[in-house]
This record gives structure tokens, C-alpha cells and sequence, in this order.
């Protein structure tokens, strides 16, 4: 008899022993982590995190389950002593909640940070694998071996940074003068062709406009060359839609678990994304190998960038041509979305925006930056202006940039975490761990009971120790220890410049406030579109 008849012969008991066999498996990775909650189902399947991954708004799922399902019985002092205190805070945001049955997320900046600094926890490979840009192709972001990792980051971060940084890399001595090149641009652009006045009204869409400005930055500290969207104030190359088209294809087959078939043999090649492909993340892989390939033919060329930093520090081959994808793809969703968020945090709190623009002329007048016209204001000069430092961080706190869960691996053997409270969970070995963006940061237990308002004062806070725990905080936006974002004083100059260079020179409204912007979170990076609004000369300039 063949194989076919035996298994039809017994197929009922095949199916019994199947089923019998899930549910025992089911049972076993419910019990590893039963003590922890988690909304409806989270605890027997995959299913509530896909959806919620596939609706482009898990950040937000994250959060509320972090603020309705924290109370797990490891938690019953900490929840208990929250609840008898007189300042209970209106939403307590529970520090680890489950969200799948293998994976738990936390608001915890004590945990958050433990995970990224102790010895065994590594990134999670079901989710870091699926952000490879090619076929089995490694990048700093996606890679899960520690070793490479860790060699990677050696080679990358110098030309990253710039002259007098923490890491003190000589390397890319030109980042500054080309992010000015590219405030100019935008400045310029608004100026010649978008400029409303108070008998006609010009509608500009801001959130595509500041990603031409992020995708011209990136481009030409990277690779010595912009994309020129600025300039010809067109994506005739479709070069936004193309990176969207990928996280958009990315995001749906994590969520709905396809994206190993990316990495298997045979099939991965013809489906991961290759620069033979007309769209898509393919199609910028093809501009910037032709740029890297460029540079390679031409050793003579002096330039000082982040491209010549690279190879400098022995990045060669295709390992150069995927990184040089990879700074584009994490250096322009990312600072998009945060000067976006900005942006229109700023021009919807007329408070803000008028104390931001006398803070700019006040400075103007006291001959600390450059007049309008005259020059764009240095890195260290927006560093030295407190208000606008506030508001960068109060943006990146009450809109962290990037949101997603970022899981790591718990050591095989389990670790034992200490909550605020003192409190410890454990966690047994290969659970998923992640973060919870939005109950983190917008925690009121940290920040008080306005947590979820944009108020930029909040930084000026007296107690010195709250004052720490808030900055520790914020600064995990940008990630922590040994996986902390190697592009964030690229994002911070970017910032500082863009926002400062913006309210000084404009008085910017929205078109139509009931719809301020569409935003879609493919996994953790936004994409952001239709912020449509009008920008009108300021009418008071300071002339100095
Ligand atoms: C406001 C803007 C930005 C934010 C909020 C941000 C945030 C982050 C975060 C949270 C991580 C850590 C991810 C993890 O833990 O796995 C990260 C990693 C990274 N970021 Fe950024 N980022 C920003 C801008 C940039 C820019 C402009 C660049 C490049 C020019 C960049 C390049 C990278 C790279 C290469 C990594 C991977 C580091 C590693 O794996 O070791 N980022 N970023």
C-alpha cells in the first residue's frame, strides 16, 4: 500500500493526533507566559498582532493594550499601590503586556534599556529578517548575529557623524554644508512657488515637500549626489512611491507571516526585491548601486562622505552597495516623520509657534545666528536655543518617529526583570520581548497627567530628578545601547536646522484642520501624505 492510501486509510486518526498535537503545543507556550495579559486571543494566537500590524495603526494597539491589560499578577503591588495613591494617574500604562502568544511588549524605560544592554538578548530574527533589502543580504539594521553586527557598526559609524561628535569621526566633513544646501532648497522652493497671500490661497502638500528635503539630505551626504527633488520640485523617478511600495508589500507579509519565503531557497531569489525590478525597494536598490559602482570606478575621487567613510573602514562589494540602501531607507521615513510631526504640532499651537519666532529673532537680534537671507544657523547655534530644543524633543516624545515593537529574544534560560516599582517578572528563555512606543512615552507616571498634550515647557522642569527620568526617556526614541540609531545626529541637525529655518522665514496654516494628514505605520516607520497647507511670509522680519 502507498503512502497516499495509508494516510486516507487513517485519516480521521491522523487528524485527531494533529489536532491533539497543536493544542498540547498551544497549551504549553500559553502556560510560559500565562501571568502576563494580553487582549482577547493574544495568549493562543498570532492573529490580533497581524491584524493589528495590518491596519497601519499597531502603534496604537500597542498602547492600549499596555494601558488596559497591564495589571498581571506580577504586577499586583505595583497596581495596588498606583490605585490607593491620592495622584492616581487617569491611564496607567501596565509595564509588559502580551501581545502574541510568544511575545510581550513594554512601556518600561528600566526593562527597555536592560534588554539593550545585557548580555544575550538578540533581535528577534522573525522580525529583523524580514527587513534584509535583498536576497539573504544582511544590513546593520537586519542583521541578528551579534558579531557581524557589531563589526558593521564599527565600519559605519564614523560616517555617520561629524567632526567633534561623540564617536570624534573626521570622516564626513561635508554633512553640514550639504544639509544647509538642501534647508536652502526647501526654503527657496516654498518661497518661489508656494507662497499664499491674503487674496489667494497656494495649497502645498508639506509631508511631501519635507520628504523631497529628507530623501535630497540623505542622497547627498551619502553619495555625494541628490536626487534633485528639491530642485526640479518633482519624483519624475517615483522614488517615494517606490520605497512605499515596499514597506507597504514588507509590512503585509510579516503580518500575515509570508516573509521567510523571501529567505528560502529557490523561491527567495525570484521573489526578494533585486534591482532588476521597475518598482519598489528594487528600484532604489538600482539608483544607489549605480552610485556606489560610480564612486568605485573613479578612486581618485576626494570626497569626504559618508559613502568614502565606508569604504575607508573596509566596506566593499555588494556589503557596501546594501548599506548604502539601507541609510536610505532608515534616514528618510524616519526624519520625515518626525519633521512632519513637528511641524504640525507647531502650526496647531499658535503659543508654540509665536514663542519659537520670538526665541528666532531674539537670536537674530543678539547676532547669535545668522540674519534671514544671510547664512543657515550652524548645528551647535540650534543647540544653544532652549525652546527649540524643547520642542524637537517634546515632538519625538508625544510623536516618536518610529513606532514599532523592535522585539528581542529573551537569553535562552530566561532573565529576570526589574520594573519602576522594584517589582521583577521573569521571563523564560526565546520569549519576544519588544516596546511599546506610545504607552512609553507618553506615560503620565513619568511625565504627568498632560502626558498626551504637546507641551514643550514640560522640559524646563525644576525637579532635577524627574527632569532625568524624562530625558532618559525621550532619549530612547532613538533606540539604546549596542542597537541605538546610528543616524541621530544626522536626524537632530536635520531637525534644529529645518524647524528653525521654517518658523523664522513662514506663518503656516492648514488647509482644512478636520484633516490635518493621512499616516500609515508600516512596520514602526510612517508614511505620511496629504498635509496640505498654506505658507504666507512672516510679517514681522527681524532685520537685526
Ligand atoms: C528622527 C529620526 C530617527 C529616529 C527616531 C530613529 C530611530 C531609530 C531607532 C529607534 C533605532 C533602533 C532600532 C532597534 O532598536 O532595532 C534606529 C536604528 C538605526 N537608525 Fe535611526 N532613527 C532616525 C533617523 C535616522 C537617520 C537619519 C539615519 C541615517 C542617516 C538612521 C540610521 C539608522 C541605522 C543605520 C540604524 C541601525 C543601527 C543598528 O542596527 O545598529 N536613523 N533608529
Amino acid at each position: 500500500m502507498g503512502i497516499l492510501s495509508t494516510i486516507y486509510a487513517h485519516w480521521l486518526a491522523l487528524a485527531i493526533v494533529s489536532f491533539g498535537l497543536y493544542s498540547l503545543q498551544t497549551c504549553v507556550v500559553y502556560f510560559r507566559l500565562r501571568k502576563i495579559k494580553g487582549p482577547w486571543l493574544t495568549g493562543i494566537s498570532d492573529w490580533p498582532h497581524s491584524l493589528a500590524m495590518l491596519s497601519t495603526r499597531c502603534h496604537e494597539w500597542y498602547a492600549e493594550a499596555n494601558q488596559k491589560f497591564g495589571e498581571c499578577e506580577c504586577f499586583k503591588t505595583f497596581m495596588i499601590q498606583r490605585r490607593s495613591s491620592a495622584d492616581t494617574p487617569s491611564s496607567i500604562s501596565g509595564p509588559i503586556v502580551r501581545v502574541a502568544p510568544n511575545i510581550v511588549i513594554t512601556s518600561s524605560p528600566k526593562v527597555w534599556a536592560h534588554v539593550n544592554t545585557h548580555p544575550g538578548y538578540r533581535r528577534s530574527p522573525w522580525f529583523y529578517r524580514a527587513c534584509r533589502l535583498g536576497y539573504r543580504q544582511e544590513n546593520v539594521f537586519s542583521c541578528t548575529d551579534e558579531e557581524l553586527h557589531s563589526r558593521k557598526r564599527k565600519q559605519m559609524v564614523a560616517g555617520l557623524t561629524i567632526v567633534g561628535s561623540q564617536y570624534s569621526g573626521r570622516e564626513n566633513l561635508e554633512m553640514e554644508i550639504s544639509i544647509d544646501d538642501q534647508v536652502r532648497e526647501l526654503v527657496d522652493l516654498l518661497r518661489s512657488k508656494y507662497i499664499s497671500t491674503q487674496e489667494a490661497i497656494v495649497p502645498v502638500d508639506l509631508a511631501q515637500k519635507v520628504h523631497y528635503f529628507t530623501l535630497d539630505v540623505i542622497t547627498s551626504i551619502g553619495h555625494g549626489n541628490t536626487f534633485g527633488l528639491l530642485r526640479t520640485d518633482i519624483d519624475s523617478e517615483d522614488y517615494l512611491k517606490s520605497s512605499h511600495d515596499g514597506l507597504k508589500l514588507f509590512n503585509a507579509s510579516l503580518a500575515l507571516g509570508f516573509s521567510w519565503l523571501a529567505h528560502a531557497p529557490v523561491i527567495g531569489p525570484l521573489i526578494s526585491p533585486s534591482r532588476t525590478d521597475k518598482r519598489g525597494i528594487g528600484k532604489i536598490m538600482d539608483m544607489c548601486f549605480s552610485h556606489v559602482d560610480k564612486r568605485l570606478a573613479n578612486p581618485d575621487d576626494k570626497r569626504s562622505d559618508m559613502l568614502a567613510s565606508f569604504i575607508r573602514h573596509g566596506l566593499k562589494g555588494e556589503e557596501l552597495r546594501i548599506e548604502s540602501v539601507e541609510q536610505l531607507v532608515a534616514g528618510t521615513d524616519t526624519t520625515s516623520a518626525g519633521l512632519r510631526g513637528a511641524l504640525l504640532h507647531i502650526i496647531t499651537n499658535p503659543r508654540v509657534y509665536r514663542k519659537l519666532q520670538e526665541e528666532a529673532d531674539g537670536a537674530v537680534r543678539g547676532g547669535t545666528v545668522p540674519k534671514a537671507g544671510e547664512g543657515i544657523i550652524t548645528s551647535t547655534q540650534a543647540k544653544r536655543l532652549p525652546y527649540l530644543q524643547a520642542v524637537v524633543r517634546e515632538t519625538l516624545r508625544v510623536w516618536p518617529p518610529v513606532a514599532d515593537i523592535f522585539p528581542r529574544d529573551v537569553p535562552q534560560g530566561g532573565d529576570t526583570v526589574e520594573v519602576e516599582s522594584g517589582e521583577s517578572v521573569h521571563l523564560p528563555g526565546g520569549v519576544g520581548i519588544g516596546y511599546s512606543a506610545h504607552a512609553m512615552h507618553r506615560n503620565e507616571e513619568i511625565y504627568g497627567s498632560d502626558a498626551k498634550s504637546f507641551r514643550p515647557e514640560r522640559w524646563f522642569e525644576s525637579d532635577t530628578a524627574k527632569l532625568t527620568a524624562m530625558l532618559r526617556t525621550n532619549d530612547l526614541t532613538f533606540g539604546h545601547g549596542r542597537f541605538q540609531c546610528l543616524g541621530k545626529v544626522v536626524a537632530h541637525m536635520e531637525l534644529g536646522k529645518l524647524l528653525f529655518e521654517i518658523v523664522r522665514n513662514f506663518d503656516i496654516a492648514l488647509i482644512d484642520p478636520t484633516k490635518p494628514w493621512k499616516a500609515r505605520n508600516y512596520m514602526g516607520l510612517f508614511v505620511i501624505s496629504d498635509m496640505w497647507v498654506q505658507v504666507m511670509e512672516r510679517e514681522e522680519q527681524v532685520d537685526g
